[in-house]
């Protein structure tokens, strides 16, 4: 199965649209683990149980295993949600973008140190920083397009006057992943649930790309305009797929030993407010 197709079936499976979060900062972890990077695989293990269920994709951001050098952790943690949730793919949040012979080397850490199943990538320094990951037959790779962040305008919603329709630095994006960056049906664009006029442009650029789009929870994104702005779907299928990002709003629920119930509540309130949110004849 490749990355969509792992998608579609999680979406199916678990009724979700929820893509659950994995930013382990361990000042904010319970006590007796607060403040011990030690015990990152240990809480972020406990999420993963308690949200296996409920979940459309993991999120490990992994700047948050890196800082503590924690990425043995963060490798355990992958083979143990193949193990704990083997049908819920994994997207590793990194971020990257390089030259072509650097592009390798990070893709070669995604693809087969960690062994995820999709990587977000910053589409700044053109085509050739991407290609490196199409590589991996059936991986998926997220392009950062309309970022949730308000500094997202600096660049993003810059109007770049010697393209055809001078169209924003962020539709470019959605235009070029949706038609010609797109050789082999891998690509899939990040839209901040913080912008839910600008998931629709994409949509409307991007019909067919699946839409990792965080900002939800912690950001006070809509959950209700997230979804009705990038859903696609018809009452017999659904067509192009939304993976709604929450991370800190799960994550930290609760500060006390009862951390992975509160996740897994605050994660189920989460999915049930983005399945309400489908437009209507869609499939439940
Ligand atoms: O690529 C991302 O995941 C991302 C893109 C973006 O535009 N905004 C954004 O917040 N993110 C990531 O999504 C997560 C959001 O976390 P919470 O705000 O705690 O839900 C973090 O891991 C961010 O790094």
């Amino acid at each position: 199965m490749n990355f969509v197709e792992m998608l579609h079936a999680a979406e199916r499976r678990h009724q979700s649209l929820l893509c659950v979060g994995l930013d382990p900062d361990p000042a904010r972890f319970p006590h007796p683990w607060r403040n011990d990077p030690a015990r990152i695989y240990d809480f972020c293990a406990a999420i993963v149980d308690a949200t296996a269920d409920l979940a459309l994709a993991f999120k490990p951001q992994i700047a948050y295993f890196a800082a503590h050098r924690a990425e043995d952790q963060l490798e355990h943690l992958l083979a143990h949600i193949r193990v704990a949730a083997p049908h819920v793919p994994i997207i590793l949040d990194a971020k990257r973008g390089d030259i072509g012979s650097t592009a390798e080397q990070y893709a070669r850490e995604a693809f087969e140190r960690y062994g995820a199943d999709a990587v977000t990538l910053s589409p700044f320094m053109g085509f050739d920083s991407i290609q490196p990951y199409l590589q991996y037959p059936g991986k998926g790779v997220f392009l950062l397009c309309r970022t949730s962040n308000p500094g997202g305008d600096d660049l993003q919603n810059q109007r770049l006057a010697s393209v055809p329709g001078q169209p924003l630095l962020y539709e470019h994006i959605a235009r070029l992943a949706q038609g010609p960056w797109n050789l082999s049906g891998q690509l899939g664009l990040v839209v901040g649930a913080t912008y839910p006029q600008e998931i629709e442009r994409v949509r409307a650029l991007a019909p067919t790309l699946p839409l990792l789009i965080p900002g939800v929870g912690a950001q006070g994104g809509d959950a209700n305009a997230t979804v009705r702005a990038g859903w696609r779907g018809s009452a017999q299928q659904t067509e192009a797929l939304i993976a709604v990002n929450s991370s800190r709003a799960i994550l930290y629920a609760s500060a006390g030993a009862d951390f992975a119930q509160a996740a897994r509540r605050e994660a189920e309130r989460t999915r049930a407010l983005l399945q309400a949110a489908r437009p209507l004849g869609a499939p439940a």
